[in-house]
């Protein structure tokens, strides 16, 4: 289709409505969007377009753990009446090429060809400030009416002792991988490290999980991430919370040895992979020169998503503000919504007021939405916990996949405060449950609805169902029972 504006030249300086930094999961969800509404765009990328998700983090690693299920499948497959004889046998120089398949399968949808086919003009160079309104990249300045910072985050490094002494793994060099670490060691018991824990040990790896808290996924309810590190423990991933690490060394036998606070002998493995938690991407970016804050977390923003430069953005994962919803694509994509609504249309946004559902893919997955039950008890006299375990419902007893349940917080009244899912394919279970929050439907029409039999989904009724237990044991009911009795 023939676009209808002109990026307006003056003197080889571009002056479009807007100009991106970064071409991740939120810079280019801000220039389809506006581009397709009839923006001119200016799309700047210094690396690879797709950014963490699509080259690092998200895509790689669901593409590896889809091989890793798909070996535990295989173990568990005598359960069914399957043979399988010895049990799988991992290539990892096959798997390594499966993860760059998938990556390459995707990799067209957010390419310059495609954008440029768009009408969005991508420059490849690092952007970087020069003044308050105008922007470097690629020998050309750029003086848009609207900037968007989409530079997205890094691996935060521990200071331990030690660590630039021995080679170590993050998720920007752990998929390139071609054989198997025989044991690896993972630091870091968030999203990243569980996921990658799972899927190295259902690969074959030995695999040993060090996390400083005392607890895996701390930001999850604790009896939820619970199951998840039984799941772990219960396939042989060696967990150890509350560790504090002293050192790594090298040793004579050991390419990576830890060596914990507590004392012992120390942690002996072949790989280590550092999963301690991220940074946001802020070098470079000039943004000094441009009047822009930051702090530990990243780029200022209020609720607008505006930086302390009114004229510039900050979205995604170098974002920091109350609320913004955690570093995920979705609430990248979701940041971008915002922006063009609020920097294009100059509509009214407020991010924070949309729930973000959150989802650990591991086996079994972890889904959650709103606030987790000791959240919802700072904050309300009175809350109801509803429950529903997989061992209950048809289909995960025809797959045997039965562990984990639905627990559900609700008011009184049956508004929903929040919803954690641990079981099979909570992360698309969870999707009732955020619809009926965003639209304030309450817990009982979740209940009201018709669910197809045999299927997992039939969860979210029977948890729902659960809130009108207490109404059918009312006295009253049996009289209007026994009324329309002698009614005839
Ligand atoms: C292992 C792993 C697994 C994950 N899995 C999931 C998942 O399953 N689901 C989920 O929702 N989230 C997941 N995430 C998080 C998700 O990857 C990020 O939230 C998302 O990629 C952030 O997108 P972004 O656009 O903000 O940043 P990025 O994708 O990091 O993009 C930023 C881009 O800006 C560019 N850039 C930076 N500075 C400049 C500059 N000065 N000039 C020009 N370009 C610049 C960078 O090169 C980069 O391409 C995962 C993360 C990891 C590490
Ligand atoms: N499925 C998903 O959506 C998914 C998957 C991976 C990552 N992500 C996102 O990426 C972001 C980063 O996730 P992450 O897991 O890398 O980081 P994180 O910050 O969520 O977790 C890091 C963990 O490392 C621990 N830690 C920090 N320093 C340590 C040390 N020296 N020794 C031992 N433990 C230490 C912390 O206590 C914490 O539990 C998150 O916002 C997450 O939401 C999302």
């Amino acid at each position: 289709m023939k676009k209808t504006y002109k990026i307006s030249r003056d003197a080889g300086t571009l002056k479009p409505d807007l100009c991106i930094i970064g071409a991740g999961s939120a810079g280019l969800s801000v220039a389809s969007i506006a581009v397709s509404m009839g923006a001119s765009v200016v799309l700047v990328e210094k690396h690879r377009m797709g950014g963490e998700c699509l080259n690092v983090g998200c895509v790689p690693s669901k593409a590896l753990l889809a091989a890793a299920h798909h070996a535990h499948d295989l173990r568990q497959a005598g359960r069914f009446g399957i043979g399988t004889g010895e049990g799988p046998s991992v290539d990892f120089s096959r798997v390594r090429e499966h993860v760059r398949e998938v990556v390459s399968t995707i990799a067209p949808m957010d390419s310059i060809e495609r954008y440029t086919a768009m009408g969005v003009q991508v420059i490849q160079g690092e952007a970087s400030f020069t003044d308050a309104q105008t922007v470097s990249a690629g020998g050309r300045l750029i003086k848009a009416r609207r900037f968007v910072i989409a530079s997205g985050s890094m691996p935060a490094l521990p200071s331990t002792p030690g660590l630039d002494q021995v080679p170590y793994l993050t998720n920007e060099t752990v998929f390139d991988l071609a054989e198997k670490p025989e044991h690896l060691i993972v630091i870091g018991g968030g999203a990243t490290g569980v996921e990658l824990a799972q899927a190295y040990r259902r690969l074959g790896s030995e695999v040993t999980l060090i996390e400083a808290g005392e607890r895996l996924l701390s930001g999850e309810d604790p009896e939820m991430a619970a199951v998840v590190e039984r799941a772990l423990r219960s396939e042989g991933v060696e967990v150890r919370t509350g560790c504090a690490i002293d050192r790594i060394e090298r040793r004579e036998n050991s390419p990576v040895s830890i060596l914990l606070a507590m004392g012992g002998d120390g942690i002996d493995g072949t790989h280590v992979l550092i999963a301690t938690g991220r940074q946001a991407v802020t070098d470079g970016l000039g943004l000094e020169a441009a009047g822009i804050k930051t702090d530990r977390s990243g780029i200022r923003v209020d609720q607008r998503l505006k930086t302390t430069n009114s004229r510039v953005y900050a979205i995604g994962d170098c974002a920091s503000g109350p609320k913004l919803g955690g570093r995920f694509t979705h609430v990248a994509n979701h940041h971008a919504g915002l922006v063009i609504r609020n920097a294009l249309f100059g509509l009214p946004v407020k991010a924070g007021d949309t729930p973000i559902p959150r989802v650990v893919y591991t086996d079994p997955e972890l889904a959650a939405v709103g606030r987790t039950e000791d959240e919802a008890r700072a904050e309300h006299k009175s809350i109801r916990i509803l429950r529903w375990s997989f061992a209950h419902n048809d289909r995960a007893r025809a797959e045997r996949a039965t562990s984990g349940h639905v627990k559900a917080i609700v008011t009184p009244r049956g508004r929903i405060l929040g919803c954690t899912i641990v079981g099979p394919r909570a992360g698309e279970l969870i999707m009732p449950w955020v619809l009926a929050m965003t639209h304030g439907l309450k817990v009982s029409d979740l209940a009201g609805v018709v669910y197809p039999y045999p299927s997992l989904s039939e969860v979210t009724k029977s948890t729902a169902v659960e809130f009108l237990k207490p109404l059918t044991q009312n006295p009253w009911s049996r009289r209007v029972i026994g009324l329309v009795r002698r009614l005839g």
